[in-house]
């Protein structure tokens, strides 16, 4: 089965669960980012609620991953989302490990594993250099660094903490060439989009400044201004 693969830079962002982006509005953030996409070349992926997977992915020409999904074969479960759900949705990957949605090394493994077996991209997040390099060893295709102290500030790791950056790029391409490093917290303009790619990483993961926005098209076209 062929791997679904993103051509880099790639700018993902996480709609989260902010009310910005309940319904219409996950909508007229993928109308933004398909835009931005299309004008700049740069690849640009949303990671909306699980109800927004498939409408996205329907009416929009951009990547759609899924926030998390359960470490579960279907069967007798209720109310959580096993892969064959968000697969079938339209989901091309997912994030795994998420600071708001932590989930256990062996976790972790288990869903790397079933993305791969599936085609599908798997973006384990971590909080520091020692998880990064712990996560990479799973071979995931993308490890996205986000300090957590910075997540949804106005201050971005590219300019508070550009060591984690590069520990991680050095630390994930040592446990795991393939591996693909992703900056976020607090990313907020093309500048901080240029330091992450600068310092090794393949872009960036980002949420609150672009779901946020009064105009999320114009915050877009910002951060991928220097690319
Ligand atoms: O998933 C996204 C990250 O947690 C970063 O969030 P943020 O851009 O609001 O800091």
């Amino acid at each position: 089965m062929a791997h679904h693969t993103i051509k880099s830079p790639v700018v993902l962002v996480n709609l989260k669960c902010y009310q910005e982006s309940v319904g219409h509005g996950a909508h007229r953030i993928a109308q933004a980012a398909q835009e931005v996409a299309e004008e700049s070349g740069v690849s640009i992926a949303l990671a909306p609620m699980y109800m927004d997977i498939h409408p996205i992915k329907h009416h929009f020409g951009i990547p759609v991953f899924a926030q998390h999904f359960d470490p579960i074969s279907p069967g007798a479960h209720t109310g959580r989302i096993p892969l064959t759900a968000i697969k079938t949705a339209g989901a091309v990957g997912s994030l795994i490990n998420h600071s708001e949605y932590r989930l256990s090394i062996a976790d972790i493994e288990t869903n790397v594993q079933a993305l791969r077996n599936e085609g599908m991209i798997s973006c384990v997040c971590s909080n520091n250099v020692a998880t990064t390099s712990a996560v990479a060893t799973l071979g995931p295709d993308y490890v996205a660094i986000e300090p957590p102290e910075l997540i949804g500030g106005k201050i971005s790791v590219a300019e508070a903490n550009p060591e984690i950056i590069t520990g991680s790029v050095q630390a994930a391409l040592k446990a795991n060439p393939d591996v693909k490093v992703l900056t976020g917290a607090g990313i907020h303009s093309g500048k901080c989009v240029k330091t992450a790619v600068d310092l090794g990483t393949v872009g960036v993961l980002l949420a609150s400044s672009v779901v946020k926005a009064e105009d999320p098209g114009a915050v877009l076209r910002d951060l991928v201004s220097l690319l």
